[in-house]
């Protein structure tokens, strides 16, 4: 027998639920088809509990430290199995709301079972037919493992999923690819006296694509964690229960070599749905649409900023458009923003320095070093610098990239003033209070207003401007 639904949504992540809630706004027939696991990528396996790693990280890190305040008690004893405990009992707190909230949909929305197309706008789910008005793929994204890696390393190699499941901390792990899931994982595992080794296939750590900065990330973790830069063409074998890698054994090694898209398994060959070179969807970002028809991408599946908000935005989208098909809407979308939880962290916000310089973008920029800056000092967290970028001639912000203390909440306060279009002007009226490490950002805004040498705005207008046109001086 064939279900009937108005939308069906394949994937109940983060994308998934959204796109469910902003379609069920519509209509009662909304069928939610997942394969595997309800309780999101980002509970399970992803945002919240490498975040729980890296907190233990981190308090172990301020043991570490305390003597550098004067504070002296040893050094720390790590215990795994009690920091993995805590881990997977917090892990499974978070997983528990969203699946409380699943539970509290009516049953009848809800389908167990993995979904491929047979045509467009039917679906074959383990059997059982569904025929959707429309339909959202939010099918996530999967490890990319390197070819025959799995097969001769077999339990050996894991990804981050395995790591969460954890009941003891392994004694040594190598670390393949050095983006935000390797540097994340691989900083928490040393600090939690895991040997650790970070194998990167080129010289470039973590996601900074500003030159000086990337060349600074690479010298601060450098200074902590082993790092195998340049290490191409990397072959790890099993050396009998170990994993040899790089001259180096290893109990395991952590696959964190890119994510992608869990699109090439739907059925979705023979649709002329267009796409970009490497077969990902090419979808529009303001509808979600794929191609002219009833067909909605939204969250990891389109590896376009394969992030949590960006997942709960993109489903919220392509739910109500799918529910609305064919009267699509188009919708703003957000100021760009991405953080890594390392140490220091880092943080992107608005445009990149590549994606300005790809355009051929017209923009100055403004920089200061966190290692004599005030109130960081103050935390023995002087570490890192901040570029920010602004339009030569309009002095609006377009982004800025970051490595360094409270990168997370200075890379929202930059996502939000390029969101506003606010310029280095209106940013440098804003309060500073002091001593704190936004005086950071403040010292980089003076300096790119400098570098920009537009014309100050009349006094009564401006309190941080240059008023020696107007005294004469
Ligand atoms: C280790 C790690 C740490 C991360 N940390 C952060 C962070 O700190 N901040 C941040 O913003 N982002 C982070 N992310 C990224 C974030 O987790 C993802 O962007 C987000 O979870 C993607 O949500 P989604 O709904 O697209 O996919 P998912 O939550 O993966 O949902 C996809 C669902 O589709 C199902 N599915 C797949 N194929 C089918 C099919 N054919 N039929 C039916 N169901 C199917 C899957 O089983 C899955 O449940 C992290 C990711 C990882 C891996
Ligand atoms: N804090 C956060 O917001 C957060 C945390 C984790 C993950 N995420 C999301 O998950 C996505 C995926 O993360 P990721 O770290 O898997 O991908 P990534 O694209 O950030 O990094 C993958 C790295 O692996 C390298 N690599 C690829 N193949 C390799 C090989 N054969 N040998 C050695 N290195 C190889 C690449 O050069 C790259 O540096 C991120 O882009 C991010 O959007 C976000």
């Amino acid at each position: 027998m064939t279900l009937f639904c108005d939308v069906a949504i394949i994937g109940a992540g983060t994308a998934g639920m959204a796109a469910y809630r902003a379609a069920r706004a519509h209509t009662d027939q909304v069928l939610l088809i997942e394969s595997a696991h309800f309780g999101t990528t980002c509970a399970r396996v992803g945002c919240m509990p490498s975040k729980l790693l890296i907190a233990a990280a981190d308090a172990a890190q301020a043991v570490r430290e305390a003597p550098r305040f004067g504070v002296v008690g040893g050094a720390p004893r790590i215990d795994g199995p009690a920091v993995m405990q805590r881990v997977r009992a917090e892990r499974d707190r978070f997983v528990g709301f969203v699946l409380e909230t699943v539970h509290d949909w009516p049953e009848a929305t809800r389908l167990m079972g993995r979904a491929r197309f047979v045509s467009a706008g039917l679906l074959d789910v383990e059997g059982q037919r569904v025929q959707a008005r429309a339909v959202v793929i939010a099918t996530g994204s999967r490890p990319r493992i390197p070819p025959r890696w799995q097969e001769r390393l077999g339990a050996r190699l894991i990804v981050n999923d395995d790591v969460f499941d954890w009941v003891d901390l392994p004694r040594s792990v190598a670390v393949v690819g050095a983006g935000v899931i390797g540097l994340e994982l691989a900083l928490a595992l040393h600090r939690l006296g895991v040997r650790v080794r970070l194998f990167a296939r080129g010289s470039r750590v973590g996601p900074l694509t500003d030159p000086e900065l990337q060349s600074l990330a690479q010298r601060l973790f450098a200074e902590e964690l082993p790092l195998a830069l340049n290490a191409a063409d990397l072959e790890p074998t099993l050396d009998g229960d170990q994993v040899l890698i790089g001259g180096e054994h290893f109990d395991l090694l952590l696959c964190a070599a890119g994510r992608q898209p869990n699109i090439d398994d739907l059925g979705l060959d023979a649709l002329p749905l267009p796409r970009d070179d490497r077969g990902h969807p090419l979808v529009d970002r303001h509808t979600t649409q794929w191609g002219s028809g009833p067909l909605f991408v939204a969250g990891d599946a389109t590896d376009d900023r394969p992030l949590l908000h960006e997942a709960a935005d993109t489903g919220r989208i392509a739910g109500d458009n799918a529910a609305r098909f064919p009267h699509v809407h188009h919708r703003p979308r957000r100021s760009p923003l991405a953080i890594v939880f390392s140490d220091p962290q880092i943080a992107i916000a608005g445009a990149s320095h590549a994606e300005l310089t790809q355009a051929g973008a017209a923009f100055d920029t403004g920089r200061v070093s966190f290692a004599d800056q005030g109130r960081s000092r103050v935390m023995l967290a002087n570490r890192g610098g901040l570029h920010v970028y602004a339009e030569r001639h309009s002095g609006r912000l377009l982004g800025a990239e970051m490595i360094g203390p409270a990168a997370e909440h200075l890379g929202h306060l930059l996502a939000w003033s390029v969101q506003r279009g606010d310029t280095v002007q209106q940013m440098l009226d804003s309060p500073f209070y002091h001593p704190v490490v936004e005086e950071g950002l403040r010292t980089a805004l003076r300096q790119l207003d400098t570098a920009l040498d537009l014309p100050s705005p009349p006094i009564e207008n401006c309190l941080d401007c240059d008023t020696s046109a107007e005294t004469g001086a």
